[in-house]
């Protein structure tokens, strides 16, 4: 599909969605334990494909009106009947990849092309470490992967600055596995926020992790149990940055977000970026509502090294922005669903933005004044589409953004929101 958006403001009072990083983990976690209910998921493609891998794995999951229904397979995953499908989800990949190492046979995972060219190689390793066999089909790293278990856990070190969901996804398994599962880190974490929401998570399903000298380690023999059996998961940062983002570069009159409360989510750094470029934000952490309205901005240093998914978002905004905005630490954000780098630095280009890029950062020398619209692509990529529709509605002219359904990864209604904040925009075959 394409949308077309013409220069526009803003303003009202928008929901922010709930957590995809949090709801892939807690889909998992029920199904790790003997289930639990999760509130106020994030319902979208790649949760779904989460949810789908449980299934898979002997649990089951019910879409209710307030939150999935999971039971579990307590703690040993069946042998699947057929291949996994993780479809577009990094996250889906890296966590059930780890839950595999547990079964007593063997699972086959794939996804769709993108996934399909993400690094995958430093997990098998671990998990060949720790006694299980685990291939890439093609011997290149990169899925379709093979996985026979069971691993009963132990000692495994692991670059930290590929991915931090290999992390996340050996201290998930780690915790129903015989001996735990210690993890050394033979590089500088990158993405650490996500193993924090990790633990955070964790901890609320029961389950004790540890921070060691050089990473961490979970113990074996732990139970999936959260209080009342139920998980209620947070607003999104990552989404909330599209809509702070819209309020900083076109609101005419306040944006206010609702769903924005306090969580280890890295991502809620955007609130200092954007004040830090000259916007108004203020965040009232109490009632969990952000509300921000449009200024001058100005460019910004910016390090990425927690935050990869701010990225286009950062990209965006320094578009509108008056002089240099400098992302640095980036080189990570080159492994996601496409090489979001040279992604944001090719389609900006097409709307008349200069920008410089290096193996690990992307400057942006704005100037809004020669913003312009332009047909653009949005690679498939969920993060680029919506960040294309940031910085369109400040350009001069229409912006039409091919592929504009891949929002349903992350920011299912994501346009229906933009028309809400008055967004003059029509969708189309
Ligand atoms: O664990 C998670 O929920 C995620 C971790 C990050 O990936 P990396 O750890 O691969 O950087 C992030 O980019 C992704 O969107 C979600
Ligand atoms: C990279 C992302 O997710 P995943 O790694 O789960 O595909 C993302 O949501 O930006």
């Amino acid at each position: 599909m394409y949308v077309t958006i013409a220069p526009s403001s803003v303003g009202g009072r928008v929901r922010a969605p709930p957590s995809k990083s949090y709801t892939h983990r807690a889909i998992l976690a029920a199904g790790y334990g003997e289930g639990a209910f999760v509130r106020d998921p994030l319902r979208s493609a790649d949760t779904r494909a989460t949810a789908r891998a449980v299934e898979a794995y002997g649990g089951s999951v019910a879409e209710r009106e307030e939150g999935f229904e999971v039971e579990g397979f307590s703690g040993e995953p069946a042998v699947p009947d057929d291949v996994i499908d993780c479809a577009n989800s990094g996250t889906t990949m890296r966590l059930v990849t780890a839950t595999a190492a547990l079964a007593d046979g063997t699972t086959v995972l794939t996804g769709d092309g993108s996934l399909r060219s993400r690094p995958q190689g430093p997990l098998l390793d671990a998990i060949e470490e720790l006694g299980g066999e685990a291939a890439s089909t093609r011997g290149n790293g990169r899925a379709p992967l093979v996985v026979t278990g069971p691993i009963a856990g132990g000692g495994v070190s692991i670059p930290g600055d590929v991915s931090s969901q290999y992390i996340t996804a050996l201290l998930m398994a780690g915790a129903v596995t015989e001996r735990g599962i210690e993890i050394d880190l033979e590089t500088e974490l990158k993405s650490a926020p996500y193993v924090e929401i990790t633990r955070e998570l964790l901890a609320a399903f029961g389950v004790e992790t540890t921070e060691t000298g050089g990473g961490f380690a979970v113990a074996g023999g732990q139970r999936y149990d959260p209080p009342e059996g139920e998980y209620s998961v947070p607003g999104d940062f990552s989404s909330i940055s599209y809509l702070l983002a819209a309020g900083a570069v076109a609101a005419a009159e306040t944006v206010e977000i609702e769903g924005a409360h306090e969580s280890a989510q890295g991502d809620r750094a955007i609130v200092d970026i954007v004040s830090g470029m000259g916007a108004p934000v203020e965040w009232n952490r109490a009632e969990g509502t952000l509300s921000v309205s449009a200024a001058d901005l100005s460019g910004i240093e910016v390090s990425v090294a927690d935050t990869p998914d701010l990225l286009p978002t950062i990209a965006a905004l320094g578009a509108v922005a008056d002089g240099e905005t400098r992302i640095t630490d980036a080189e990570h954000v080159r492994y996601k669903e496409t090489d979001r780098v040279s992604a944001m630095a090719a389609e900006l280009g097409k709307m008349g933005v200069e920008t410089t890029e290096e193996p690990d950062a992307l400057t942006v020398h704005g100037d809004r004044s020669t913003l312009e619209g332009a047909a653009v692509d949005g690679r498939g990529d969920h993060r680029i589409v919506m960040a294309l529709a940031v910085a369109a509605l400040a350009a001069d002219g229409e912006t039409t953004i091919a592929g504009s359904e891949h929002v349903d990864v992350s920011f299912p209604g994501f346009f229906g929101t933009w028309a809400d904040l008055g967004v003059d925009l029509e969708e189309r075959e």
